[in-house]
């Protein structure tokens, strides 16, 4: 079973595959007069998003930001590197190139936007009257508070320039065309990098919920909390053509496609992976395919990442359950990294625990120790892809008999 299930996973991750996505959603793009075109590529798969339009077209100008860690070829446009996940002076100044660009186009010029996760840290664009110290406060308290993605971009929006819209103002009255890899689980669009050319998540009043909300509104500058105090309650948003192009659903989608006979798990898994762990085991025989990104609470000083943990989990569960030998589960991250590790997550079976145990792991300690990694190494059970170079969250692959 495992090379069926690997094979399913692996067709899901190609779906997300940032310059596939890109190449598919080419022909129904009117890139206009070229000499009237500007791309700008932003977030982690910046540069492989941009390749295929490049490919297909030379624009009158085009910018790359993406992270100095991204691995990327001389595509011969200018590159600008951006700190993530919190912002720095490097993100500041592309964010100030990209707004500048936009605000010279006329209504004859059309923007292009490809948009992928990662970009609302690396362009922070501070409102006015607020610095980037401002915003590395806000950031990091957000991050530390475990905020979601969707509340964490609802506050960035209000304390900028570029985002919740941004971008779509600063461009106006030009033809703005989002293309959006995203990587928020449900594909609110808003949420995707902050959504630089929609309407924001809420309202300045929202964000001071939010920080409240989180333990977050005593922990940001004075500035942040005057400022969304006075800021305009509506931002209007001129209407741009922002289009999904990949995301976890699509992933899934692609995984059915490979195996038309398997059911998708609904809703995905976005819960601590005991409680995910909880769902999977009610679920009847056959083949189920996963979408999602789980949390872990970690409380031990072991190694592991979120896919590795719910795999390891799981296997236990299957034990103590007696499940019927042949039962297989493949759970990783489409992005090849499962937390600070080299693995992308794990493939396990009934033979898991044996293995591990024969190498001398407990597994039950393992886990206590949220030490996944070593011991599905043990196993020889790791799912070790590579950096993937896109990250729609996570995906997995259940088959029981
Ligand atoms: O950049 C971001 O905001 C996150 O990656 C979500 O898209």
């Amino acid at each position: 079973m495992k090379p069926k299930l690997r094979a399913i996973w692996d067709a899901g991750v190609a779906a997300a595959d940032p310059a596939g996505a890109v190449t598919r959603a080419l022909p129904d793009l009117e890139f206009g007069d070229p000499a009237q075109l500007s791309v700008v590529a932003v977030g982690k798969a910046a540069p492989r998003m941009i390749a295929p339009v490049l490919e297909a077209v030379t624009p009158k100008q085009a910018l790359i930001v993406t992270h100095r860690e991204n691995v990327f070829d001389d595509l011969g446009v200018p590159v600008m590197r951006a700190g993530h996940p919190v912002p720095d002076p490097e993100g500041e100044a592309a964010a100030n190139a990209i707004l500048e660009m936009a605000e010279g186009l006329g209504k004859d010029d059309h923007l292009l936007i490809l948009i992928s996760g990662g970009a609302s840290a690396m362009l922070p664009a501070p409102a006015k009257g607020l610095t980037l110290d401002d915003k590395v406060r806000v950031t990091k308290a957000l991050l530390a508070s475990g905020a979601p993605i969707e509340v964490m971009n609802l506050v960035r929006q209000q304390l900028s320039r570029i985002k919740g819209g941004g971008l779509a103002i600063a461009a106006d009255p030009a033809r703005v065309t989002a293309l959006v890899l995203s990587d928020v689980i449900g594909d609110d669009l808003r949420a995707v990098a902050s959504g630089p050319t929609l309407a924001p998540l809420g309202t300045p009043e929202d964000a001071v919920q939010a920080l409240r909300g989180y333990f977050c509104y005593g922990k940001v500058s004075q500035e942040v909390r005057n400022h969304l105090r006075e800021a305009p309650k509506k931002r209007d948003v001129p209407e741009t053509d922002t289009r999904i192009i990949g995301s976890n659903d699509v992933s899934v989608a692609t995984m059915k496609e490979q195996a038309p006979e398997a059911k998708i798990l609904t809703p995905p898994l976005t819960e601590d992976v005991k409680d995910a762990v909880e769902r999977l085991a009610k679920l009847p025989s056959g083949l189920w395919l996963i979408g999602g990104e789980c949390t872990v609470q970690v409380k031990g000083k072991g190694m592991g990442g979120r896919n590795q943990e719910l795999a390891l989990r799981l296997a236990m569960k299957a034990e103590e359950e007696g499940w019927p030998a042949g039962w297989t589960y493949i759970q990783g991250g489409t992005d090849g990294r499962d937390g600070p590790t080299d693995a992308a997550g794990a493939v396990v079976n009934g033979q898991t625990l044996k293995k591990m145990r024969a190498a001398g792991v407990d597994p039950a300690a393992a886990l206590k120790n949220n030490d996944s990694y070593h011991a599905l190494k043990a196993a020889g059970d790791l799912l070790m892809t590579g950096a993937t170079g896109t990250n729609v969250a996570d995906l997995g692959v259940l088959y029981r008999p």
